[in-house]
């Protein structure tokens, strides 16, 4: 067998390739996983991004679903195993033809080519699944959302854009509960990153302010020094807290009332460091129908410093190997 795979890599004749930064954004459904991703891809360009929703990996069509004893959460209810086969082939460079499925119809479509650019978003209900799946990316983030809210915002997209009653979408919420105790929810212990917006309890802020945003920002991968940036400044600060499992972690602070000016302060601090031109484009913190959120905003601006470190790092070593 050894030998059959040498003839296999001397006929491609692979030349080394350079590999994307592979990030990945987990959570549960209407997490508000694809409202972050929005702001990476507009702010870095569609030319240097590819993004992907591992829903495409539904095993079954909505109607096929309906009678089984799963629901689209399970592991059973996805091809795993091919979504497993085609982050490994994005993350070493190689293009895959990704199966689509459609949410506006609920019916699987015609699979489309993917080919990775420089940095591949992967965000969905299952990237951070499976051991092998978590060794595709470089940067693992998990979007945890109070379930109250969560389900508020389920409930408006589903019935908005999804044709689903209201009471249809709760209804699946509950049937979901243990399948997203089993199965999503532990993805946030493999999380660099855990995000949550909330609101700040005890505070009394004027309808519209938005949620504030806590980010735990776990030791697995290098921060940047957020001290510089941060320093003294009481509605977005850097707090020592205590992770789940006890241990401490840093966690970011960004008050959703916190002023304009402040909020400014931060990303001035942060933007230049991204070696990006221009000033930060205005689609960083959109939330979609003429709403912004300043937390969303630093949130994506601190993925942008990440992803764009790990870009210079790979370039090095990539230069570095290559004759
Ligand atoms: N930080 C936020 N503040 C306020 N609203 C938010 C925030 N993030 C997301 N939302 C709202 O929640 C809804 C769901 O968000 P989004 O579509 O991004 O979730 P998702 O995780 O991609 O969902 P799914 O996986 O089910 O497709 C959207 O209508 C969005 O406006
Ligand atoms: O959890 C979800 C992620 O968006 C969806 O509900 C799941 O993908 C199934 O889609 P639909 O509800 O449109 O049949």
């Amino acid at each position: 067998m050894p030998d059959k795979l040498i003839r296999i890599q001397r006929q491609t004749g692979d030349a080394p390739r350079r590999r994307p930064v592979m990030i990945a954004i987990a959570g549960d459904s209407a997490a508000g996983k694809t409202t972050l991703t929005s702001g990476l891809v507009a702010t870095l360009g569609p030319d240097r991004v590819t993004a992907i929703c591992v829903d495409d990996y539904h095993r079954y069509d909505r109607e096929e679903r309906k009678p089984l004893p799963f629901t689209a959460l399970h592991p059973d209810c996805n091809y795993l195993d091919i979504m497993e086969q085609h982050l490994q082939l994005l993350a070493a460079g190689h293009p895959i033809l990704k199966p689509v499925y459609d949410h506006g119809t609920g019916q699987l479509a015609r699979p489309e080519l993917v080919s990775p650019a420089e940095f591949v978003v992967v965000e969905g209900l299952l990237p951070l699944h499976s051991k092998l799946s978590r060794a595709c990316f470089d940067i693992a983030i998990y979007l945890d959302p109070p379930e109250e809210i969560r389900h508020g915002w389920k409930v408006r997209r589903d019935t908005e854009k999804r044709g689903y009653r209201e009471e249809q979408v709760r209804a699946e919420l509950r049937r979901r509960e243990p399948e997203s105790a089993a199965y999503i929810r532990p993805q946030r212990a493999a999380a660099d990153i855990v995000v949550r917006f909330a609101p700040i309890p005890g505070r009394d802020d004027p309808p519209g302010t938005p949620l504030s945003g806590e980010l735990l920002l776990r030791p697995t991968i290098r921060h940047p020094d957020l001290s510089v940036v941060l320093d003294g400044r009481r509605t977005v600060h850097v707090r020592l807290n205590r992770d789940t499992d006890g241990r401490p972690v840093d966690a970011l602070h960004i008050h959703g009332y916190a002023s304009a000016e402040e909020t400014a302060l931060v990303r001035r601090a942060i933007w230049p460091q991204l070696g990006l031109p221009g000033e930060p484009p205005g689609s960083l913190g959109d939330l979609g129908g003429g709403r912004r959120s300043e937390p969303l905003a630093i949130t994506q601006l601190l993925l942008l410093h990440h992803l764009l470190g790990a870009a210079e790092t790979q370039h090095a070593a990539f230069a570095a190997a290559t004759p």
